[in-house]
């Protein structure tokens, strides 16, 4: 039987061939190179962590999602940013996905244009087309999901990031991943308490792999983070960033949300 990530995988080949068949490699690097310049990812969380003492929140503009159905009906990705931003987040993750997540490229660039806080594509990469693209929408940062690209497309997307000038975010969930994220030598990792394969959460994940975490990346505790006593339990666990979307997105008051949940 085949998994969710394998069936987002399996959709996203399909969609990617049928992206490039309409712009070349060329062309997207074009709209890439014409793109407002990045905005830096792990220098804004390193300038939180700094100016704070806390482990800084990149707050996620989050539709819906496989595990969960529809999390937000009232949904307004500029209004989203801005009450993230007032609310002290350092960066924003907006997912673009559409079969799984209602989310759309064109939310990426609303909640950017929105703000002056870098913004992560959340999305699933599995061509370095992909990063070209992502920059022509504005990405300051991808995701590279250790558990859907092997070590040699892992390499060739993080080439193509530091290419455009990006950071990227190197997701593992396991021991072997983590090694992996440690040969391939980026400085921002995070750890997903969620299985992407069984939805099943726990932060003992962030526990248990962050001290096997590259000496010189920043640590990003991500998923199930729904509570200040969770942002303290992850960061005793020496995670220097969380990356939060649903306990947030739930919340009618979302920069109140966002300032408690910091409040630890
Ligand atoms: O959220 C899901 O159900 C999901 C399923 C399959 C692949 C990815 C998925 N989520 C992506 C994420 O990593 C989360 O959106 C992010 O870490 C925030 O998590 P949360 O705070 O628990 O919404």
């Amino acid at each position: 039987m085949t998994d969710v990530l394998e069936r987002i995988a399996a959709y996203k080949r399909e969609d990617v061939a049928a992206r490039k068949a309409a712009r070349s490699q060329d062309a997207i690097e074009a709209l890439a190179l014409a793109a407002s310049a990045p905005r830096g990812f792990r220098d804004a969380l390193d300038r939180k962590v700094e100016e704070t003492g806390r482990p800084a929140l990149i707050a996620e503009i989050k539709k819906a999602s496989p595990s969960k159905g529809l999390i937000r009906a009232d949904f307004d990705p500029p209004a989203l940013a801005r009450a993230y931003e007032a609310g002290g987040a350092a960066c924003l993750s907006v997912l673009t996905d559409g079969p799984s997540f209602q989310g759309d490229d064109a939310f990426l660039a609303q909640a950017r244009a929105a703000v002056s806080l870098p913004c992560l594509r959340k999305d699933f990469l599995v061509d370095p087309w992909q990063v070209a693209e992502s920059r022509a929408l504005g990405a300051d940062c991808i995701l590279i999901i250790l558990a859907m690209v092997d070590d040699a497309l892992a390499a060739e997307l993080l080439a193509e990031a530091e290419r455009f000038g990006m950071d990227a975010l190197i997701e593992t969930h396991d021991e072997i991943e983590m090694a992996r994220a440690c040969a391939l030598g980026g400085d921002l990792v995070g750890v997903n308490n969620r299985s992407l394969r069984t939805f099943e959460v726990d932060l003992e994940t962030t526990e248990r792999l962050s001290m096997l975490s590259p000496v010189k990346a920043l640590l990003v505790a991500e998923s199930g983070i729904f509570t200040p006593e969770d942002v303290q339990r992850v960061s005793a666990a020496h995670a220097q960033a969380v990356l939060v979307g649903e306990s947030l997105m739930r919340q009618a008051d979302v920069e109140a949300a966002t300032r408690s949940l910091l409040a630890a």
